[in-house]
C-alpha cells in the first residue's frame, strides 16, 4: 500500500483549522486530532471536522488503569474516528482491556501503541530510567503492543525498517518525526527522515503538522509532501 499523508491539526482555534480545511479538501483524506484541538474544542469539533468529509485520527494517547483506559474507549467509540492512540508503556493488561472495549464497541477502529515520542532520544529515554536505546526500546514495546492485540504501532521512522523486520506484513506503522529536506532542527522532533525516505522505509502512514501548518501556503506544503510520496512507489 502505498504511504499516505495525515496532517496533524495543531492549531489553537477552529477558526485557524478551518481555512485550512478548506484548502486541503478533496486532496487530503485524514485529519489528527490531538491534545491541543480536542482540550479547547472537545467531541463537537470531531464531528465537525468528520462532516467535512475527512477521516478522523484521534491522538489522545491514552495512558492509565486498565478500565480507565477501556472506559475512555468506549466513550470514545461514538465518535467518528477510525484511529485512536494510547501509550504502548502502560503495559500489556492495560493494552488487552482496551483492545476488548474496541472489539465490543466499534471494531472498525484501529488502535494504535505510541511506542517511544519521537522527541526522545537516548539521554532523554535514560532520563526516565530506560536504559535501552530508542530503537531496542520501540522494538520491546512493540512487539508488547501487537502480542496485546493492537494492530498498529506509532513510531519514528528510523525504526520502521526494524519493525517491518519483527512484525506481521499487516501491521499499520504510523510515523511522526518527519521533516521535508532541509527543515531539520529548530524543534522538539529528535529522531526524524524526510517524507521520502519515511515512505521507502516502509511507514503506512506519515504524520505531519508544523512544516504544513507554518508554510506560507498550506495546500502547497501538503500537495508538495503528497507527490514526495508518490514518487517513492
Ligand atoms: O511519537 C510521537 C507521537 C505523536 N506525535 C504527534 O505528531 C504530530 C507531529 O507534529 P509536527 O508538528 O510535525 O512535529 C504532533 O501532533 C504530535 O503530537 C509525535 O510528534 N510523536
Amino acid at each position: 500500500m502505498p504511504t499516505d499523508l495525515i496532517l496533524a491539526l495543531d492549531v489553537p482555534t477552529r477558526e485557524e483549522a478551518a481555512p485550512i480545511l478548506r484548502q486541503l479538501r478533496g486532496s487530503l483524506r485524514w485529519v489528527k486530532i490531538g491534545l491541543q484541538m480536542f482540550t479547547a474544542h472537545g467531541p463537537d469539533y470531531v464531528r465537525a471536522v468528520a462532516d467535512e468529509g475527512f477521516d478522523i485520527f484521534l491522538d489522545l494517547k491514552l495512558h492509565d488503569i486498565p478500565n480507565t483506559v477501556a472506559k475512555a474507549v468506549e466513550s470514545l467509540a461514538s465518535l467518528p474516528i477510525g484511529m485512536l492512540t494510547l501509550h504502548t508503556c502502560g503495559g500489556r493488561e492495560m493494552m488487552t482491556a482496551a483492545d476488548a472495549a474496541r472489539r465490543a464497541t466499534k471494531p472498525g477502529l484501529l488502535l494504535l501503541g505510541v511506542t517511544v515520542l519521537t522527541s526522545m532520544n537516548a539521554a532523554g529515554l535514560a532520563e526516565t530510567g530506560v536504559a535501552a536505546a530508542p530503537d531496542a526500546q520501540v522494538s520491546r514495546l512493540g512487539r508488547l503492543a501487537i502480542d496485546s492485540g493492537l494492530r498498529g504501532l506509532v513510531c519514528s521512522p528510523l525504526e520502521v525498517t526494524a519493525l517491518r523486520r519483527e512484525l506481521p506484513a499487516d501491521v499499520q506503522l504510523v510515523t511522526p518525526g518527519i521533516r521535508p529536506a532541509g527543515e531539520a532542527g529548530g524543534d522538539d522532533q529528535k529522531r526524524i527522515m524526510t517524507p521520502a525516505e519515511a515512505a521507502r522505509a516502509g511507514s503506512s502512514y506519515i504524520v505531519v503538522g508544523r512544516p504544513i501548518l507554518k508554510a506560507p501556503s498550506p495546500a502547497e506544503a501538503a500537495a508538495k509532501i503528497m507527490a514526495d510520496l508518490r514518487g517513492t512507489k
